[in-house]
């Protein structure tokens, strides 16, 4: 026992030992952080995570790592130096905005997030005894504000941008709906009328530490020069420009259909008549995996989560082929079984 005691006192020691050189990590990659800021570049840099990666698994091997512990180690220190650059301020110009929907999940992260980089923000809702910042119509962000940004559901976000739009404002304006399809038309005839509008979606939710590595979807709806206004207040984020009409096809798939397969997991779960206890149990690699992403997935906004199963027109032929899929699976011979999982390994390798 006081052999063991010994040993792993000095499990202690390197523990405490790696964690100060993380925090040395930190330190730097928080100077090369301040330098990006200050340029306005991103975060994220994967051509450099690419070589650090290659640099702790050769390291590993040195020194008697299995190249998947390597893998994970170099990905933790690299997440946790990502996180550490999206927590420095960003100094834009200073601009006052309006966020409708200010309480809902998204308008408070937005709202602090704007307001972290010196922005004067403030809030249009539904109650404003629940606004953590000062509240104003619609109609008098048409008047004062510089950048209005829709947070609310979908099924209000049309009406609110009529709103925008009838007062003529020359303000920046876009929303960040999941679904764009139900907005497209009213955004093209913003922008065809001259606005300044654009349409945003961040691609994560209210959780997100920071913007840092995450995806920002800058979507033009003929208005060029907005999409670049918006993208310089998401500066950080991973920006992806693109035209409106290719979100909704995109996001079928990169919302839809992976909400759609973790909904169904949970959903079978449900039907199966175990308990999660004993499932957990007799767990195998791939059930804990999928386990942590549909359990995630099955706390999530359900108002939400219905929307961007409902509202995006592509959904049903991405579903459609899940559906396909899964039913075809039960059946097929198995030489066609093993060239469809060969393919599917090619679709990941391209
Ligand atoms: C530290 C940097 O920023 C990010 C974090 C990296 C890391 O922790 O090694 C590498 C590349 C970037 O995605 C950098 O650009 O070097």
């Amino acid at each position: 026992m006081a052999e063991l005691d010994a040993l792993r006192m000095q499990l202690a020691d390197i523990d405490r030992g790696i964690m100060e050189l993380v925090g040395k990590r930190n330190a730097i990659a928080k100077i090369i952080g301040e330098r990006k800021a200050a340029a306005h570049e991103e975060v994220v840099v994967p051509s450099v995570e690419t070589v650090v990666v290659k640099r702790y698994v050769d390291a590993g091997a040195t020194a008697g790592v299995s190249a998947a512990a390597a893998t994970r180690i170099a990905r933790a220190v690299i997440d946790e130096s990502v996180e550490v650059q999206g927590q420095i301020p960003r100094h834009a110009e200073p601009k006052k905005i309006c966020v409708v929907g200010g309480n809902g999940a998204m308008g408070r992260w937005l709202s602090a997030f704007f307001a972290g980089r010196g922005h004067a923000v403030s809030v249009a809702v539904l109650d404003p005894a629940n606004a953590k910042y000062p509240v104003m119509t619609v109609a008098e962000a048409c008047n004062t504000a510089e950048v209005i940004v829709v947070s609310t559901p979908v099924t209000t976000a049309t009406a609110v941008l009529a709103e925008i739009f009838a007062s003529k404002t020359s303000a920046l304006v876009f929303d960040i709906l999941s679904v764009k399809s139900p907005v497209a038309e009213i955004l093209g005839n913003m922008a065809g009328a001259g606005m300044n509008v654009c349409s945003v979606h961040p691609m994560f939710g209210p959780s997100a530490p920071s913007v840092a590595g995450r995806n920002v979807v800058v979507a033009d709806c003929g208005c060029p020069p907005a999409v670049e206004e918006a993208a310089v207040l998401f500066s950080g984020g991973t920006i992806l420009r693109m035209p409106l009409e290719e979100h909704d096809p995109a996001a079928a798939y990169v919302l839809g259909l992976s909400h759609a397969v973790n909904l169904a997991f949970s959903e079978a779960l449900v039907r199966s008549g175990f308990s999660a206890e004993m499932l957990n149990a007799v767990s195998s690699t791939t059930f804990r995996k999928q386990v942590a992403v549909s359990r995630e997935v099955s706390g999530e906004n359900a108002a939400l989560y219905y929307a961007i199963q409902r509202e995006n027109p592509y959904n049903d032929a991405a579903v459609g082929h899940l559906a396909d899929a899964v039913s075809e699976l039960r059946t097929l011979g198995k030489e066609e079984f093993c060239e469809r999982m060969a393919a599917g390994a090619a679709w990941y390798q391209a």
